[in-house]
């Protein structure tokens, strides 16, 4: 599929990059860079270790500020919004941090109402029942809720951070390297919870990924940070990219295992 026919059958834009400079520690990490995600759509964001992926992401939601040009979130400019205005768009998403971010000296259920709690004045009981369904939507058991992320196998804890990041009904969310440190059994069931919640309650996602085989099993469009820049492509498109990095992701031996397999 090319990539403005992918692109196509979304909705209309809910995340609008244009020509965003950023800069970090006294170094450009991106310069000029655009990127656009749809209604519906999951986008995989690679790049060579260091690019800026995890940036870029942060940058998107609010917490880098970046030197130039412009981030729209559902219709709002990031780079303009108060604190206070900034605080009501995040209810509108959910992140999983790359490290799972869970307070370890909390519960999981407790986790999952850290959003309820910053966000709202609902009920205690409410809350409770919230964390249950929550979990439920992450694939979690129900007797997770009482455990502490310490007493949680690695893709539990994964599983945790994005029954987290669930708990306000986003419309976007935002995963940096969820398979990162699972096991590939693992890593293939959280790929398919991802989609299978996408599907269910249409959100968008911004996944960034080193996993080629996540890329392919639930990404529409994938975005490569190259040269402080991203290109856009599919699977399909990507693999005739001349870009040297481009060239040894995509066709290098597990871009062709994973092409082959898709
Ligand atoms: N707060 C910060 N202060 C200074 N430098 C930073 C900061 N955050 C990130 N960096 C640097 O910016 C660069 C990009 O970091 P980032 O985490 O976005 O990379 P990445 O593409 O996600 O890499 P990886 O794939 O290895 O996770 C790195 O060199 C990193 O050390």
């Amino acid at each position: 599929m090319s990539t403005e026919a992918a692109a196509g059958q979304f909705g209309p834009p809910v995340i609008r990059v244009e020509n965003l400079v950023t800069r970090v520690g006294g170094r450009v990490l991106h310069d000029g860079l655009d990127l656009e995600l749809r209604r519906g759509e999951v986008v995989g964001v690679v790049g060579g270790s260091g690019t800026g992926k995890s940036v870029l992401l942060r940058t998107i939601i609010g917490l880098n500020r970046h030197v130039g040009g412009r981030i729209e979130v559902l219709g709002q400019d990031v780079g303009r919004l108060n604190e206070r205005e900034l605080r009501q768009l995040q209810t509108r998403w959910g992140v999983l941090f790359q490290d799972g971010a869970l307070f370890s000296a909390q519960t999981v259920a407790q986790n999952i109402q850290v959003p309820m709690r910053e966000h709202t004045d609902l009920a205690p009981a409410l809350m409770d029942e919230l964390a249950a369904v929550k979990l439920a939507m992450a694939g979690l058991p129900a007797d997770a809720a009482m455990k502490f992320p310490s007493e949680l196998s690695g893709g539990m804890r994964k599983r945790a951070g994005l029954a987290r990041a669930l708990a306000l009904d986003p419309e976007i969310l935002f995963l940096d390297e969820p398979t990162a440190g699972l096991d590939p059994i693992s890593a293939a069931q959280f790929d398919t919870l991802v989609r299978d919640l996408q599907k269910s309650l249409n959100l968008t996602v911004f996944m960034v990924t080193h996993d080629i085989d996540t890329l392919r099993a639930t990404t529409d469009r994938i975005a490569v940070l190259v040269d402080k820049k991203i290109k856009v492509g599919t699977f399909d498109t990507l693999v005739h990219d001349p870009h040297p990095w481009i060239q040894q992701y995509f066709s290098g031996v597990r871009g062709r295992a994973a092409l082959a397999a898709s």
